[in-house]
């Protein structure tokens, strides 16, 4: 069990899983990417010919949810069935429907539960989870609670940087729409009491690990 929980919260492309990785990596701890999980679910829906519009559907993959996931920062894999897909939950076609699967409740409180247990399996001194409803639902007992935020502007330019194929406004478009989506679900867009805003439109990469760490060490 790990000493120490860091839940870092915010919308797409403020820089959730690529800083907290860094920073878990620097300080020694492990990281949980939750949306992975989210993703995992969405991709096994789709490959198992699931409508994923349909609720009752959905919940019923959760039970036997086949997930695992590398929480050391330079082991990362996701797996369902044993399966590889790594690369394959960032897929277009699995971002497009992920926030109809995560909105259904009972994926959610299925998924809350196996995030509650990985983070207790942890041996490492602590964990960084990062996601939408960390701070006031996985984790809000964690030490240190971040809400990651950054401008519309800069979370498009950020992910258009990545996706060179697609079009920055097709990209701008689905970034808005999953935030509005998700947003319905849980707020992640305002920090609740006792969770610390870090905000890095005008941080680079550098800049924003460093202050997470600043901000685990005054808070830890
Ligand atoms: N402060 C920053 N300045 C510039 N680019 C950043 C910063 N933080 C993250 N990035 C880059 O922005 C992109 C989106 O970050 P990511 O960690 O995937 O965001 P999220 O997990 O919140 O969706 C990545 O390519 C990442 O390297
Ligand atoms: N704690 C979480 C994490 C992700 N999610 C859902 O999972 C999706 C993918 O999360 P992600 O963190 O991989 O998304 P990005 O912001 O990195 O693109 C989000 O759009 C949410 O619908 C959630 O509902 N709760």
């Amino acid at each position: 069990m790990s000493d120490i929980v860091v839940a870092v919260d915010g919308p797409a492309g403020s820089g959730k899983s690529s800083v907290s990785r860094e920073a878990a990596r620097r300080l020694g701890f492990a990281y949980l990417d939750t949306g992975a999980a989210y993703r995992a679910l969405a991709w096994h829906c789709l490959d198992e010919g699931v409508d994923v519009e349909d609720a009752t559907e959905v919940a019923e993959r959760v039970a036997a949810f086949d997930y695992a996931i590398g929480m050391q920062p330079d082991h990362y894999f996701v797996r369902v069935g044993g399966e590889d897909i790594t690369p394959d939950i960032r897929e277009p076609r699995v971002t497009a429907v992920v926030s109809a699967v995560a909105r259904v409740p009972e994926v959610r409180a299925g998924l809350t539960a196996l995030f509650r247990r990985l983070i207790a399996e942890a041996s490492e001194p602590g964990v960084i989870v990062e996601g939408r409803d960390i701070t006031t639902v996985v984790a809000p007992d964690a030490a240190v609670r971040v809400l990651l935020t950054a401008s519309p502007e800069a979370r498009m330019a950020r992910r258009s940087a990545e996706l060179s194929a697609v079009s920055a406004e097709a990209t701008a478009q689905q970034l808005a729409s999953r935030d509005a989506q998700d947003s319905r679900v849980v707020d992640f867009m305002n920090a609740a009491d006792g969770v610390t805003t870090l905000d890095s439109t005008d941080l680079d990469f550098e800049h924003t690990v460093q202050a997470l760490i600043d901000i685990v060490r005054a808070g830890a």
